[in-house]
């Protein structure tokens, strides 16, 4: 069916072959196939509603079961790679479920939708280790703007006590001609327990920003963030509705969905071909590609798929039987995960939570979701805050976590702060107010191996959480702010009774810190740097500022196991603009 979008299983040949229909690759192919290049893109999963409205309506995504970060997780095989870490040393040995998109879209059809860029100086030290000034904030500027459409706040369904704020429109596209698919806006619904903790957070010093998380500038304050919904619907924009959507209309993309890739064939002089696939299981066919092949199959399986092919640590590769096209040490390691817990208490507002929990309720929100696209079914929360732990907070720090806090730029925050609930406990409480603090610049490093050299062994990960003793003294530093911020006086009328957990009783000294943290902090989600960016393969980069593999060609890597950090806060908006800089990059002929 050579017309079709969805060509029949079978060997053929394009210019460009995408690996991975996630995120970062749904731009990358829609890029490419709108400049009228032949692309295939192929992706192992299918299609985010095949779990109907679960990854559609922005209510359900931080209730959606993907999420379980538990060993016992339920299994979403239409969504979810079910990948289970190894047991994590440095916390409590759990070992961990870690959520990943298996569907076109990818993580962006699973996440919890919030849209925020990095700080001017993130890009500058991005800059730096890919020796390449392309990636400093003015430069990169001007793709997260054609990646995106910005709506205002409605402020007649906001409507909402102290929840009005100002923004900063300039750094979005201002003409149709300029703007890019992906669509992102604000809740319609404002979550009464997040005014609050917009509250909390003043009280440690976090005031309102006056232009919100995309111009630049993260520390020193809140924000209601943007969100990747799309205003006319209220419901998830991920790279399937946005980017694919667009591309279906409008180019010659094809795409092989239900399609693994196993293997990234190479042509003698290490030059990639094609890639090995099979559809439903059924015989393997190649799909070859005459210019280049594109990887962009996320954090765990973009590494694997390299190493499968043979590019990566030899050390590893030659005991597993494989051979090795290249050896590039540093392939599925420097992995970088933040990981996040929280503080919580009972509390007298509804919430997003309380309010999906409540039977009685589920009516008259359906009927303001179906009829008005407000309500809480059409949000995902959204009140976040960035902070560089105050001098009070770094008394407490050994010289060792000072000196390496110290390698980090002046405006890239430590912690993140972030306003959550659960639905209550009975005792006339029906709101769980769940505060938590996420450490964003692990110096823990984690990994991603092998089991085996078969595509059907999932990839072996290991997170590496807490393993390095700074993330633990920031932690401890970070959870002394979650209770300093509840114990603000303007709170005592919306608090009902003692801390819930981890109960003050129960843990009040720095150890005892340390142990709930290491026993209940989780990832969240934002795991990357496994294909780092940089320019000295020996120490460890795998891909150059154009995002090609070191020592082989016409292989890139692009995607969140590309970026060469952590980067501060939640990395989507920077993934789809890192995919836009380098299809650019390519037309350019780069
Ligand atoms: C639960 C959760 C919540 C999150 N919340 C947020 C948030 O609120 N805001 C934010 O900014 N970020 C959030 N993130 C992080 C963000 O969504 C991810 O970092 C980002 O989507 C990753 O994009 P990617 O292109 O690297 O990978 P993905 O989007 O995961 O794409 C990889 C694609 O490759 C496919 N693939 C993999 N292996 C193969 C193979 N062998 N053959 C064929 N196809 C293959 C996968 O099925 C997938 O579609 C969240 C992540 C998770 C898991």
């Amino acid at each position: 069916s050579g017309s079709s979008a969805f060509p029949s299983p079978g060997n053929a040949s394009y210019e460009y072959v995408v690996i991975g229909g996630g995120t970062a690759g749904l731009a990358m192919a829609a890029r490419l196939a709108a400049a009228g290049k032949s692309v295939a893109v192929v992706e192992a999963g299918g299609w985010p509603t095949e779990m109907g409205n679960l990854t559609t309506v922005p209510g359900y995504a931080f209730s959606n079961p993907v999420l379980a970060p538990v060993e016992a997780f339920p299994s979403i095989p239409l969504l979810d790679w079910e990948l289970l870490s190894q047991p994590q040393t440095g916390a409590s040995n759990r070992r961990v479920h870690y959520a990943a998109g298996k569907t076109l879209g990818g993580t962006s059809a699973v996440n919890t939708l919030a849209y925020h860029r990095a700080t001017k100086q993130t890009h500058q030290r991005w800059a730096s280790i890919a020796g390449h000034a392309s990636y400093t904030w003015d430069k990169m500027l001007k793709f997260f703007v054609k990646s995106t459409t910005l709506t205002p706040p409605d402020w007649t369904k906001r409507a909402s006590p102290n929840a009005t704020f100002t923004y900063d429109s300039t750094v979005f596209c201002s003409s149709s001609s300029s703007c890019g698919p992906l669509q992102v806006s604000y809740s319609n619904w404002v979550d009464p327990t997040s005014t609050w903790f917009a509250v909390a957070l003043k009280a440690i010093g976090l005031g309102l920003s006056s232009v919100g998380f995309n111009s630049g500038v993260l520390s020193g304050s809140g924000a209601y963030t943007t969100e990747t919904i799309d205003p006319a619907s209220a419901t998830r924009s991920s790279s399937q509705t946005s980017y694919l959507a667009w591309a279906l209309q409008n180019t010659q993309l094809k795409v092989y969905n239900r399609t693994l890739a196993s293997k990234i064939l190479f042509t003698s002089g290490n030059k990639a071909s094609g890639v090995r696939v099979t559809t439903d299981g059924a015989a393997a066919y190649t799909l070859t590609a005459t210019k280049e092949v594109i990887l962009s199959a996320g954090t765990f399986h973009s590494p694997q798929l390299l190493m499968l092919s043979g590019i990566g640590p030899q050390k590893l590769l030659t005991p597993l039987n494989i051979p090795v096209v290249k050896d590039l040490p540093g392939v599925g390691q420097n992995l970088q995960d933040p990981i996040f817990f929280s503080v919580q208490n009972g509390v007298t507002t509804p919430s997003l939570a309380s309010e999906l929990a409540d039977p009685n309720r589920v009516a008259p929100n359906l009927a303001s979701y179906v009829n008005n696209r407000a309500g809480p079914y059409s949000s995902a929360g959204g009140y976040i805050a960035f902070e560089k732990l105050p001098n009070s907070s770094r008394a407490a720090l050994s010289a060792r976590t000072l000196s390496l806090l110290a390698t980090l730029p002046d405006d890239v925050p430590e912690i993140e702060y972030l306003a959550g609930s659960f639905a209550g406990t009975g005792n006339g409480v029906t709101t769980i107010g769940d505060l938590s603090a996420a450490v964003l610049n692990p110096f823990s490093r984690g990994s991603v191996t092998l089991a085996s050299a078969s595509i059907a062994d999932a990839p072996v990960i290991d997170m590496g959480w807490l393993t390095d003793p700074a993330d633990a003294e920031v932690a401890v530093a970070a959870f002394k702010r979650l209770r300093q911020a509840w114990s603000a006086p303007a709170l005592a009328s919306w608090k009902v009774g003692p801390e819930v957990s981890p109960g003050a009783e129960a843990v009040q000294t720095d150890e005892q810190m340390l142990d709930y943290i290491r026993s209940n902090a989780i990832q969240i989600w934002h795991a990357s740097a496994t294909c780092a960016m940089g320019t000295d393969p020996a120490a460890g980069a795998v891909v150059d500022w154009r995002a090609k593999v070191f020592g082989v060609d016409r292989l890139r890597v692009v995607d969140a196991s590309a970026l060469p950090f952590a980067l501060p806060g939640h990395p989507q908006a920077t993934i789809y603009a890192f995919a836009e800089k380098i299809a650019a990059s390519i037309l350019e002929g780069n």
